[in-house]
């Protein structure tokens, strides 16, 4: 079906990051800076980790994304969030909210369901992630999913009263969002099992999510663009480096690879689905 992104405008969004090199502002967890900012640089953005309240709103306004992650949250982050949200939205910047832990962890999800109305470009996160934020439970004892994207997407699609674009992350991704007067769901498959266990991939493909959403004609469209561009380059990754550790130098090196050809060879993308 033609009325959601597809292949097509996956390619014109990945040729306009590669042109455009667009400037991502990351305020994210501990664990995920350093591979963050290298998915970033391999997939063609340009990465800034600015997270202190002294700075966060002016860069907000110097960035053309920004991404928000609640992995690892202390006091003064937190406020630096708040002003660059607010600051991103003041300035028409396109910002993504990975909502880390939103369902197991009170304090955080109450922050998280806070920073929606600074109205994100996109929220993405795991399954367990997105049925939290959204106040329908989730149940994940962690960071990890314990939740089927499918059973998102009834939070997802809740989340659309804030966000423009929303994504449930896992084996297929779900993402939906607003095309006209349609809400639809378009599934993205692909990727590689391997993905869930690298930490702060699901952090990394957030922050190509707000590069994305920078340089894309729409939020949906940047949301989907990144969860292939993520899949295909993983599916490259696995095929020459099959354990964990391997695979996250070669998924580095395969953001790189990925070209318009390796898009229409190998994207998964499912036709859309309009939601009732
Ligand atoms: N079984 C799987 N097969 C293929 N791809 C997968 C699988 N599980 C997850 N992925 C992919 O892994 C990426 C990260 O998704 P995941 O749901 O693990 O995020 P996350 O839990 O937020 O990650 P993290 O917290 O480790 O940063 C996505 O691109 C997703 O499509
Ligand atoms: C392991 C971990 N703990 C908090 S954030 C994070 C990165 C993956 O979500
Ligand atoms: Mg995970």
């Amino acid at each position: 079906m033609s009325f959601a992104p597809a292949l097509d405008a996956v390619v014109a969004a990945h040729a306009a990051l590669r042109a455009r090199r667009p400037l991502v502002q990351a305020l994210t967890n501990t664990v995920s800076t350093n591979f963050m900012a290298n998915v970033l640089l391999s997939a063609g953005a340009s990465p800034a980790m600015v997270d202190n309240p002294e700075e966060a709103a002016l860069f907000a306004g110097i960035a053309d994304g920004v991404l928000i992650n609640l992995g690892t949250p202390t006091a003064a982050q937190v406020e630096a969030m708040r002003l660059a949200a607010a600051a991103a939205e003041k300035a028409g910047k396109p910002w993504v909210l990975d909502p880390i832990a939103a369902g197991g962890l009170p304090w955080r999800g109450g922050v998280a369901a806070e920073l929606l109305q600074f109205r994100p470009a996109a929220v993405r996160g795991n399954a367990s992630e997105i049925i939290g934020l959204a106040g329908l439970g989730g149940g994940a004892r962690g960071v990890d999913s314990s939740a089927d994207p499918a059973a998102a997407v009834p939070a997802a699609r809740d989340l659309l009263a804030h966000a423009a674009a929303v994504s449930a992350s896992g084996p297929v991704d779900h993402v939906v969002g607003r095309v006209g007067s349609r809400t639809v769901l378009v599934r993205i498959g692909g990727g590689s099992a391997l993905l869930p266990r690298v930490t702060a991939t699901g952090c990394s493909l957030g922050a190509l999510t707000a590069a994305y959403a920078a340089v894309a004609p729409d939020p949906l469209t940047g949301l989907v663009a990144a969860h292939v561009h993520f899949a295909v380059a993983a599916e490259l990754a696995e095929a020459v480096a099959p354990r964990p550790g391997s695979f996250a130098a070669a998924f580095l090196d395969a953001l790189d690879a990925v070209d318009e050809a390796v898009l229409r060879e190998r994207a998964k993308i499912e036709p859309a689905v309009e939601l009732a």
